[in-house]
């Protein structure tokens, strides 16, 4: 695995945060907020129902505007940028909505290429290859993709967006709550698929969750928002130890949370 480069040197921050504030008409919904995700870890976005996270998610990607601070992605201050520069951005940038978000009328296999479609210039054959080896990477059997997404299962419905997801061969992959709806079996499998392919490919990955069992198995850190910021950052095991926060010694030190990390 080569360590994610930025013109020749190390990155060290794939995602960069600082100062953001951002209203919804006279909701404040964050206020200061810094965060960095680190260049080739698992990060775990947690918190409370309506703290955030989805905003937060969006407004990174540049979807939503916001008032104040900085989001700087692979080392470029997004909201500075030309289009084109923004294009380029947006094409190392993988993300798997919480449904999938696939398109119904599509296949699976015309699901991943979409972005190919959107940012490649690449012979039809190249892509269906292309699309075969993405849908294979994520664990799907090759007839899924010639399947409609109603002819799948949640896991594989999720599994088809992580190869959409890695269409472009991303650097970051963001995933929304990527195990919900996933049996504990099917999610723990969601969970393996994540981490091999986070080591394979060296990718960062920005993981919004609920899911303890994720945290502690594949997850390097995870951020707390709370309070309209980030309330506390570290390894799952230390955010036990000290959670440093109400809303964090709740979840993390609870009678399951405590499960979870002797057994992790
Ligand atoms: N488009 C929008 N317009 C106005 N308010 C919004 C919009 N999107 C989100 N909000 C508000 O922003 C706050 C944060 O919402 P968000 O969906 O990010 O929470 P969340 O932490 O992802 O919650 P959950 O864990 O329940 O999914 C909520 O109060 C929500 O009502």
């Amino acid at each position: 695995m080569t360590a994610p480069q930025l013109n020749g040197a190390p990155l060290e921050y794939a995602i960069r945060i600082r100062g953001l504030t951002k209203h919804f008409g006279t909701q404040l919904i964050f206020e200061n907020l810094s965060l960095d995700v680190h260049a080739g870890e698992i990060l775990a976005i947690a918190g409370g129902s309506g703290t955030g996270k989805s905003v937060l998610l969006r407004t990174i990607l540049g979807l939503l505007p916001f008032e104040a601070g900085s989001v700087e992605i692979l080392g470029s201050d997004f909201a500075s940028l030309s289009k084109t520069e923004r294009v380029k951005i947006e094409r190392q940038v993988g993300v798997l909505f919480q449904d999938g978000a696939l398109f119904s009328s599509l296949t699976v296999l015309q699901n991943v290429q979409v972005p190919m479609r959107e940012h490649l210039n690449l012979p039809q054959k190249t892509m269906d290859a292309l699309a075969l080896l993405k849908i294979a990477m994520v664990g799907l059997p090759p007839n899924a993709a010639y399947k409609y997404p109603s002819e799948l299962s949640g896991g594989m419905r999720k599994r088809a967006g992580l190869a959409r997801a890695l269409a472009l061969d991303p650097r970051i992959v963001f995933l929304d709550e990527p195990t919900s709806g996933l049996d504990p079996i099917g999610a723990a499998a969601f969970d393996r698929l994540i981490q091999s392919l986070q080591r394979t490919l060296g990718l960062t990955v920005y993981m919004i969750t609920h899911d303890l069992d994720s945290i502690f198995a594949v997850c390097d850190r995870v951020a707390v928002l709370a309070d309209k910021h980030v309330v506390r950052e570290g390894a799952p095991m230390d955010l036990v130890r000290d959670p440093g926060h109400p809303w964090v010694r709740e979840y993390f030190c609870g009678e399951r949370g405590r499960q979870i990390a002797k057994a992790s």
